[in-house]
């Protein structure tokens, strides 16, 4: 809630002998409600919010298997283009992720097709 008001991926905190995978894969289920799989892994980002806190995000990107997505936790969800990407208020730590996908946007894609049945 302390960031309420700023764009996140959806994610969450990686629990005791979670691989991070498996943990981006459960919390996108218990936040949207939909089964996706882990595709590309980015560059994580560390960032502190507060002296001796240091948060550590490691992004993925990742396919939509099935389901509909249904806010479970978040107050909206946005889908953004390339040319929209930047101009959302994101949190701190997730601007490097953000500069990441933007930089390699087409790149990513490329990667990403193989993936498509
Ligand atoms: N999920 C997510 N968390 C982010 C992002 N950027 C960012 O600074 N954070 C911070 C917010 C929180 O301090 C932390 C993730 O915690 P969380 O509250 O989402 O984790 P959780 O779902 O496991 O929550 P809880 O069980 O502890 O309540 O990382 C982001 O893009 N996605």
């Amino acid at each position: 809630m302390n960031l309420s008001g700023f764009w996140e991926f959806p994610g969450g905190k990686v629990e005791k002998n979670e691989s991070p995978e498996a943990c981006l894969v459960r919390e996108i289920k218990e936040e949207l409600a939909i089964s996706v799989c882990t595709r590309l892994a980015l560059k994580s980002s560390e960032y502190s919010y507060s002296a001796g806190k240091l948060i550590r995000l490691l992004p993925f990107v990742c396919s939509w298997q099935s389901g509909e997505i249904t806010l479970l936790e978040h107050q909206e969800v946005r889908w953004v283009s390339k040319e929209n990407i930047k101009s959302l208020n994101w949190a701190p730590a997730d601007i490097p992720i953000v500069d990441e996908l933007f930089e390699n946007w087409n790149k990513i894609q490329d990667q990403l097709i193989n993936y498509i049945k």
